[in-house]
């Protein structure tokens, strides 16, 4: 259990960074720049001590393992651990993912990814017709089961090459099911505009998407101050497109949840934009934070991946350390930084990762 006490003078918040491959290590060490910078500025109110853990597709190669093996305990008594990505050419991506970022978010119950859509001055997405403040809205993902439960097999029936079968079984549970919408009800009751969107498939999947519905309808009885609605998944794409207003909370299970957030951040103007938190609600386990975007191997190693959603993801651990200040204010300077055309190539521009993080740090004496 934590002993943290949110905000107390003279902190020190021990940070487990894990760069993971790829653009990942780039965009964790713009985020430990700024959060460093951050704290620099705090007169000492508070500070980071960082270790970093060099997991991923190379140690892999290396020692056969993703991740050590006593690496869960390593991290356990974190305050929050800082993600990259993971994935590499070198390594089959199902490997990859399962042995070190599934793992992390399934053992320590990180069942509330949180993945908000921004949409930042001076930035030209598809959607850049309206005005930032009418766009604004966040994805909740169950992120412990659904059909990311890993439950399945290959070739059950025995049969030989040729004639594989393969399945891949979704897992729902009321408990599952319950706890990610009642956070998303939460988290309407905190937004301008209180509502939640339900995202589902229940016309086609009648097991667990049926559940999926009959406890959103029951949650929902329990807030009602908060507007609900139910969309149908493929519907639901349609909308981020062509009516995004009226979104504000988007619940949705760890797949739909997973495509519709890139979506999301596409629209915003790009996947580099995209932060989110992988949360462990109840504090028994250290939450993470990370990127939306994965390892990106066609720009990694050249110095110009995006780290706004690296540091975003920043923010968003801010918060979750009672530290909604500072959050507020590194979101600030993403915002002044976009405005003043820092932006880097994925976003049209010409900035460098370098110069995006300078840029950032500048802007923290804005406010
Ligand atoms: N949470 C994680 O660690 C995730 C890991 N992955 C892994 O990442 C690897 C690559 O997967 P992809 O499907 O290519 O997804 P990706 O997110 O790595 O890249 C998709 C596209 O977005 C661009 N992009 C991503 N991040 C960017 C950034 N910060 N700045 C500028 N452009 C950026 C890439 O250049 C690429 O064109 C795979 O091994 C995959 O399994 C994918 C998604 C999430
Ligand atoms: C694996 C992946 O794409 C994600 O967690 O977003
Ligand atoms: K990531
Ligand atoms: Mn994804």
């Amino acid at each position: 259990m934590k002993t943290e006490r949110p905000g107390t003078p003279g902190q020190t918040y021990r940070i487990a960074a894990i760069p993971g491959d790829g653009v990942g290590a780039e965009v964790v060490a713009a985020g430990r720049t700024v959060l460093d910078a951050l704290a620099a500025d705090s007169a000492g109110a508070f500070d980071f001590a960082w270790t970093e853990f060099p997991w991923g597709c190379a140690h892999h190669e290396r020692t056969g393992r993703m991740m050590d093996e006593d690496g869960l305990d390593r991290l356990a008594d974190f305050d929050a651990l800082y993600f990259g990505a993971v994935g590499w050419p070198t390594v089959p991506d199902h490997v990859s993912l399962w042995g070190l970022r599934l793992r992390i978010c399934q053992s320590f119950d990180q069942w509330a990814n949180v993945r908000p859509v921004r949409f930042l001055p001076g930035v030209r997405g598809p959607l850049r017709a309206a005005d930032e403040h009418e766009l604004d809205w966040v994805v909740v993902r169950e992120n412990s089961e659904g059909e990311y439960a890993g439950l399945g097999g290959r070739n059950l029936a025995g049969r030989g090459p040729g004639g594989e079968v393969a399945v891949q079984s979704a897992l729902f549970t009321e408990v599952g099911c319950e706890r990610v919408m009642r956070y998303a009800f939460d988290l309407a009751r905190t937004r301008r505009h209180r509502k939640v969107s339900s995202v589902t498939k229940s016309n086609a999947q009648q097991y667990g998407m049926v559940l999926w519905d009959d406890v959103f309808r029951r949650v929902a009885a329990d807030y009602p101050d908060v507007e609900t609605e139910s969309v149908l998944v493929d519907a639901m794409a349609a909308r981020f497109v062509l009516r995004p207003q009226d979104l504000s909370v988007v619940v949705a299970s760890n797949l739909n949840a997973d495509i519709l957030s890139d979506l999301g951040s596409a629209l915003a103007g790009s996947l580099g934009l995209a932060a989110s938190a992988n949360l462990n609600p109840e504090r028994r386990f250290p939450s993470m934070f990370e990127p939306v975007h994965g390892s990106a191997p066609d720009i990694a190693g050249r110095g110009v991946a995006n780290p706004i959603g690296a540091v975003g993801s920043a923010a968003l651990l801010l918060d979750h350390l009672g530290r909604p200040a500072e959050a507020a204010r590194l979101e600030r300077a993403i915002a002044a930084t976009t405005a003043a055309g820092v932006l880097p190539r994925d976003l049209g521009g010409t900035a460098t990762t370098a110069d995006v993080t300078a840029a950032l740090v500048d802007h923290l004496g804005d406010a």
